[in-house]
């Protein structure tokens, strides 16, 4: 018998990403704003019999392909959810990839969600939505929120704390991608060397009562802290982040809410305003502009 699952799985990018003290697992801390984009992966799941499989494909697949199917974050999903059901023997995973890949829109977090959703879908006892955020939560910052399928939330911890919030209007975003991405662990590095060098404190903070509640609100408090180190490490964003961030002050100063940024740790920068999704940005040679919307 073949069951079969199909799940989209969204891309995010990070409003705001602060990160804290480096723990004991060698992990940092972070606090931080996710929202979901339209734009996403299709995962198709099939449970049955025969030998496990996973095929990437799609306008995003980069020319090198993914590397070994074992490591894909979608194949390490499907192990972990095996482990913990004891239900699963071998899965048949197919990815369209249309998440630029290693650009901090976290689209291997969201294969990986969409096939823990999926899997639960096609059990015949599902574990449900807490123990997939913990097995989420073990693969990878991003999971946990792009498996519980909320539109945006305040994550913190290793992303594994998140307090879900109800969505705002959908608004236009101009991705800027490359393709060439950063490597997470080395932007992660990169920031702890920095912090050490230049002994900045990991400072207090306080959110007020409604600074989530409105774009106005969050326009006021977006902020990376990988934006400090990431255009060093990467000459497209060291050119796009100015530009991104220009246009949204311009647009501030006529009176509309607008965000420009870097997401994750890059390369992606990336446009958010109200509007549709057809404006136009001047940036580098070697960047794509990539049209969606929040969701
Ligand atoms: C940048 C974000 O996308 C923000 O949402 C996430 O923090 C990414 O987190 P993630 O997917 O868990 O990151 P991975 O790609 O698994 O981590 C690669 C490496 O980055 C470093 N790393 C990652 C996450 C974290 N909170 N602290 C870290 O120091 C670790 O050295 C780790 O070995
Ligand atoms: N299903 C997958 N889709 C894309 N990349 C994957 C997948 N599984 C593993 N990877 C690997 O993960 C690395 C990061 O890719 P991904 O697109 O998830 O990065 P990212 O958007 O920067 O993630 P994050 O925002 O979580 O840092 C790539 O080197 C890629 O080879």
């Amino acid at each position: 018998m073949t069951a079969v699952h199909v799940e989209r799985a969204h891309a995010k990018i990070n409003l705001v990403l602060r990160i804290l003290a480096r723990e004991a697992s060698g992990y940092h801390g972070i606090e931080t704003l996710f929202q979901r984009l339209a734009l996403h992966d299709v995962v198709h799941v099939q449970v049955n019999d025969g030998p496990s499989s996973l095929h990437c494909d799609g306008p995003a697949m980069p020319a090198a392909g993914l590397g070994d199917a074992t490591s894909n974050l979608a194949w390490r999903a499907a192990a972990a959810y095996a482990h913990e059901a004891d239900w699963l023997r071998s899965w048949q995973i197919d990815i369209e990839k249309h998440i630029p890949v290693g650009g901090g829109l976290g689209g291997g977090s969201a294969d990986a969600a969409a096939v823990l959703r999926a899997l639960d879908a096609l059990a015949p006892r599902p574990l449900g939505l807490t123990r997939l955020l913990e097995i989420g939560g073990a693969l990878g910052a991003d999971v946990p929120f792009l498996v519980s399928g909320d539109s945006r939330a305040w994550a913190w911890g290793r992303g594994d704390r998140l307090l879900a919030l109800p969505a705002l209007p959908p608004m236009a975003v101009t991705l800027v991608t490359f393709a060439s991405g950063v490597n997470t662990g080395s932007a992660y590095g990169a920031f702890a060397a920095w912090r050490e060098a230049a002994q900045a404190p990991i400072t207090a903070a306080r959110l007020a009562p409604h600074a989530l509640d409105s774009w106005d609100a969050i326009a006021g408090i977006a902020a990376n802290d990988f934006e400090r180190v990431v255009p060093a490490m990467h000459g497209g964003v060291a050119t796009a982040l100015p530009i991104v961030q220009h246009q949204a002050a311009v647009l501030r100063s006529q009176g509309r809410p607008a965000i420009g940024m870097m997401s994750g740790s890059g390369a992606t920068c990336f446009l958010l305003r109200a509007g549709n999704v057809n404006g136009t940005l001047a940036t580098s040679t070697d960047a794509t502009l990539v049209s969606t919307m929040t969701f």
